[in-house]
């Protein structure tokens, strides 16, 4: 039997970051992948699909416009080629995600599907590994809500999406969470009629109130968008399938060719066997872990999906990285999730980052900067000008949160991260020069407004014109 200091079970983000990290350090590290490749659901199904298919929706839509800037395109859109697209970013990122690069580290790559035999060891196929510490990183799949008639009817997921060789004319997206929007919204631009259908009360609640607002406003521009759907069944019907479903007691259908499903995630921990490593789940099998990422059993650790803290690939790598010091050095460094911004890539993009004004006001008294995108010249010259930019401050100016949605925000926001994790005041970031006439001048718009809070008004200007008079 093969003996580990560290094997890691899942060779998704937060495996493939916890192997790497530990073999780095000269572990000797198992890495076991059910799948023939490893990278995960994010390479394969999840956020790189999704956004080669963004981008080439956003080209179509804008091939369909070009008229109307002085060129000429028909936008007609072959499904099958950008899905081959779609295929050409992952098998690129797939390079570096290889089974060799891991090798090469030292990893012991393994493919099959592994569960516990005891609390050190795991199975996987017929061999028996020897884990001293060990990791689960098993990640999450879709949580297909059970609904009547949805297997008999068909329907795609994340999983299936990235095959269709045909636009549908017509699509119904079942959840209308990140996963269901993005997808949602980019099948719209190919050309699709696209109606979502949402359980909850809202789409995009986590959001602050002005950018959640003006995204429904832009989606609804591309878009159906119900809320408060409650799915009765679905069924085959003469125009290809068929979604029943009511709101306030009232029913409604809405017939489409394909359904797409996007009602959550659960975890994939039904087949490792958790229970003989003693290690314990919560109600809806996600691994309760404490604040050092352990598990039940101080050796074993969980990270990524699997531990259902912040679903997001930055999130997963984060807590491998932590994993890799406690696990090797017996530390318990423990896990802050403060700094976690995450992006939503609707078009225009929407940037997240802290408590939003709603939730920092439930805190004290906040501090709020907005400006529009229209103010700020780059995003007119691109006739990008929908959007907007929040900052949320304490009263010494301290960042707590920032929000943006436009053109590109979930790029030029980032530097609001380092901003706030140096404490540096949002006065500081009109200190700092912005090349004419880039995005981010939409940052120093808005700490220029904490200036003309501060300088302007009040006693100051009062101050500097009796100065001003006073000087020869
Ligand atoms: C459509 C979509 C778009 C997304 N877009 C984004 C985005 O833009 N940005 C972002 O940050 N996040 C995004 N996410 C979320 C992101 O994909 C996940 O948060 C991320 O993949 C989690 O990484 P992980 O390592 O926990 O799990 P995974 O990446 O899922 O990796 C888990 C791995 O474990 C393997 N495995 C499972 N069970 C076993 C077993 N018993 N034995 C061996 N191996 C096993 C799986 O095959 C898989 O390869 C998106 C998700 C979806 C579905
Ligand atoms: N840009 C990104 O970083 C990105 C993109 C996609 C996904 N993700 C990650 O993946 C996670 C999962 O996304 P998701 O969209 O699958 O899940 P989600 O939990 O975010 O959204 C699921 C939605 O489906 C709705 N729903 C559930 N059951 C329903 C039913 N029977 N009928 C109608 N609506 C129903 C829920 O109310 C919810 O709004 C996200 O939380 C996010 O962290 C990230």
């Amino acid at each position: 039997m093969k003996k580990f200091d560290l094997v890691v079970i899942g060779g998704g983000a937060g495996g493939m970051t916890t192997a790497a990290g530990a073999a780095s350090l000269g572990a000797k590290v198992a890495l076991i992948e059910k799948r023939d490749e490893l990278g995960g659901d994010c390479l394969h199904y999840g956020c790189v699909p999704s956004k080669a298919l963004i981008e080439a929706a956003n080209d179509a839509a804008k091939a369909r416009k070009a008229q109307t800037f002085g060129l000429t395109s028909t936008g007609t859109v072959d499904l099958e080629k950008i899905n081959q697209r779609v295929k050409k970013a992952v098998a690129h990122i797939q390079e570096h995600d290889s089974k060799e690069r891991f090798t090469d580290l030292g990893v012991d790559v393994f493919h099959g599907a592994a569960s516990f035999v005891d609390k050190h060891h795991v199975q996987v196929d017929d061999k028996q590994l020897y884990g001293n510490k060990i990791v689960v990183a098993v990640g999450s799949r879709a949580n297909i809500a059970p609904i009547e008639g949805l297997e008999d009817t068909g329907y795609l997921s994340n999983e299936t999406v990235f095959d269709l060789t045909e636009l549908p004319e017509r699509m119904v997206f079942i959840g209308g969470g990140l996963v269901g929007l993005e997808i949602a919204q980019a099948f719209a631009r190919l050309g699709t009629a696209v109606t979502v259908l949402e359980g909850g009360p809202a789409v995009l609640g986590k959001e602050d109130r002005d950018i959640q607002a003006k995204a429904v406003e832009l989606l609804e521009k591309e878009l159906t968008i119900v809320v408060n759907a409650q799915i009765i069944r679905c069924a085959r019907s003469a125009g290809g399938r068929r979604v029943d479903y009511t709101i306030d007691g009232q029913e409604y259908s809405e017939e489409a060719d394909q359904i797409f499903v996007s009602t959550g995630r659960k975890p994939n921990t039904e087949n490792l066997d958790l229970e003989r490593a003693g290690v314990k789940m919560d109600e809806r099998g996600f691994i309760r872990v404490d604040d050092t990422l352990r598990t039940a059993q101080p050796h074993i650790f969980a990270v990524g999906d699997v531990n259902g803290s912040y679903p997001f690939t930055h999130v997963a790598g984060m807590e491998g990285k932590l994993v890799v010091q406690n696990a090797l050095f017996h530390l318990k460094r423990k896990i802050s999730y403060d700094y976690v911004p995450w992006n939503t890539y609707i078009t225009p993009e929407i940037f997240h980052f802290g408590p939003t004004q709603q939730e920092a006001a439930k805190t004290g008294d906040v501090f709020v900067y907005t400006a529009p995108l229209d103010e700020v010249d780059r995003f007119t010259a691109d006739e990008a000008e929908e959007g907007l930019i929040k900052v949320v401050t304490n009263k010494k100016g301290e960042i707590l949160g920032a929000h943006a949605i436009g053109k590109g925000a979930g790029d030029w926001m980032q530097v609001m991260v380092l901003a706030a994790e140096k404490n540096m005041k949002i006065g500081d970031l009109s200190q700092m020069l912005y090349p004419y006439p880039n995005h981010a001048a939409a940052i120093e718009r808005v700490s220029n407004a904490y200036w003309r809070n501060k300088l302007f008004s009040g006693v100051v200007p009062k101050v500097t014109a009796k100065v001003i008079r006073w000087l020869p």
